[in-house]
């Protein structure tokens, strides 16, 4: 077992990458990137990040010169052997040869592409623009240089006793987490927490303790695996993924007519209905509201194996569906219903209480489990935020995310209004985006 507070001491002076591997990224975005790659590999596209917690001024905490040296790093990695046999040899979720040979050939050769960096009001402007399958690739790297640099800024100061303690008391609290889910009967739990981790290691840490704490679901235990594919590689676990909103916001934006744009989120599950099959088949419904997608959505969809639930009230999204099943003469208790969005253990406990047994119940637990160092360190310079990497625009034309909670809303306010026009969405609750 790694000793990260010696570790963490020891690095202080020489640099660390902290993005070392391609496959170190969320297992649905090379599933997305060979969807991609197949449909759309003319699409340009700019994915654009986002700190949506202003009070979090980064290009103040965040070395500029350290933010490139870190992002040029990530920009010389290739593919090893051992990454490319692992993704053309390994089963995922019960099928081999998930990744096609013409998408090995040319991830083999991939390299992340050139980035824009400004600071603007101590914010970084940091911009991809390319093709949509190449630059797609940074989001998870992107995002986790930007918040480990940002741990490491808060660690730079500390003592190697100070350390010790602070790594003591956030293990403590993983493992009290863990304790807590330990009494949730046939609970389902995966990892989703690469993008805003405290670090590399930590991230590593944690899966470990969950694997330990909950046990592999492969084995029978609750853990069913990570989303990351280079520790799912390394710990011999299940790499897990679904789909996420850049799909229907890129296809969106390329809609020509209103009648375009209202077809946009189907014609992307009907691509990812004829690339997947089984616990692939995950509906993501809330990109412009999930009421009205579920409500216009084509009978097939409603054969497919589940939904994913990211934003918005989850009970309520968690009952849109389950009706919508059962209009559909669909049996809800054959449906699994993913949780994803901003998960902590009360709410994991709520939302199980409640759904199981009435559905297939699993969760997707992303920052409060790799980065929960609130409270940690004086000032709370520890604390996760609400940092972002989007799509925000294909081939010249602005995307738009609307989502299930206004907060989360994205893109020009005329693009905006347009949508929920289009998309008959009317007033909607905010709830307050911690992570
Ligand atoms: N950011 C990272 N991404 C991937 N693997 C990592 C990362 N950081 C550490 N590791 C791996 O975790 C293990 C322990 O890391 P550690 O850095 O302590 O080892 P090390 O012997 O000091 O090597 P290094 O000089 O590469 O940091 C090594 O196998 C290392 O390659
Ligand atoms: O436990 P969490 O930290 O929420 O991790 C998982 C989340 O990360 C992703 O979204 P992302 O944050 O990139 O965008 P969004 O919040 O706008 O959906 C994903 O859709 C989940 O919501
Ligand atoms: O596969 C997913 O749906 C996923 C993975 C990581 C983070 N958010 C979502």
């Amino acid at each position: 077992m790694v000793d990260i507070a010696t570790r963490v001491y020891n690095h202080k002076w020489k640099i660390d990458p902290i993005i070392r591997s391609l496959i170190d990224t969320d297992f649905y975005k090379l599933l997305m990137c060979q969807s991609i790659f197949r449909n759309s590999r003319n699409t340009r596209v700019t994915f654009s990040l986002h700190n949506r917690s202003k009070d979090i001024r980064l290009a103040e905490l965040i070395d500029e010169a350290e933010l490139r040296q870190q992002l040029d790093y990530a920009r010389g990695l290739k593919l090893t052997r051992g990454e490319s046999t692992w993704l053309r040899g390994n089963t995922f979720y019960g099928k081999r040869q998930m990744f096609r040979s013409d998408f090995m050939e040319w991830f083999e050769g991939y390299q992340l592409p050139p980035y824009e960096l400004e600071i603007i009001d101590g914010q970084f402007h940091l911009t991809f623009e390319g093709p949509w399958h190449e630059v797609m690739l940074w989001e998870i790297p992107a995002l986790a240089i930007l918040m480990e640099l940002r741990s490491r800024a808060v660690l730079n100061t500390m003592g190697r006793f100070e350390l010790q303690v602070l790594y003591a008391r956030a293990m403590a609290r993983v493992w009290e987490k863990i304790e807590a889910l330990r009494e949730i009967p046939g609970l389902k739990i995966a990892d989703f927490g690469t993008r805003r981790r405290h670090g590399f290691l930590w991230q590593d840490w944690c899966v470990q303790a969950m694997v330990e704490g909950l046990g592999d679901a492969a084995k029978g235990g609750a853990f069913t695996g990570t989303s990351n594919c280079l520790i799912a590689m390394r710990r011999d676990l299940e790499a897990v993924g679904t789909n996420a909103h850049e799909l229907p916001m890129v296809y969106a934006a390329l809609a020509r007519t209103d009648a375009e744009l209202r077809e946009a989120p189907y014609r992307v599950l009907a691509d990812w209905h004829e690339e997947h099959e089984g616990n692939l088949r995950i509906i993501l419904p809330d990109t412009y509201g999930t009421a009205g997608f579920l409500e216009h959505a084509p009978d097939w969809l409603a054969g497919w194996t589940g939904i994913r639930i990211d934003s918005g009230d989850p009970i309520t999204a968690a009952e849109t569906a389950i009706s919508w099943w059962q209009a559909r003469g669909e049996d809800p208790r054959e449906k699994l219903v993913i949780f994803s969005d901003g998960l902590d253990v009360a709410e994991i406990k709520a939302l199980h209480a409640r759904f199981a047994g009435r559905v297939k119940v699993s969760f997707g637990w992303g920052t409060l489990l790799t980065n929960d160092f609130r409270g940690l360190v004086p000032g709370d310079g520890l604390a996760p935020f609400s940092l972002v990497c989007k799509a925000v625009s294909a081939d010249g034309h602005p995307t738009v995310k609307l989502s299930d909670n206004p907060e989360k809303a994205m893109g020009p306010a005329e693009e905006v209004a347009r949508y929920k026009r289009v998309f008959g969405v009317g007033a909607q609750q905010p709830r307050a985006v911690v992570v």
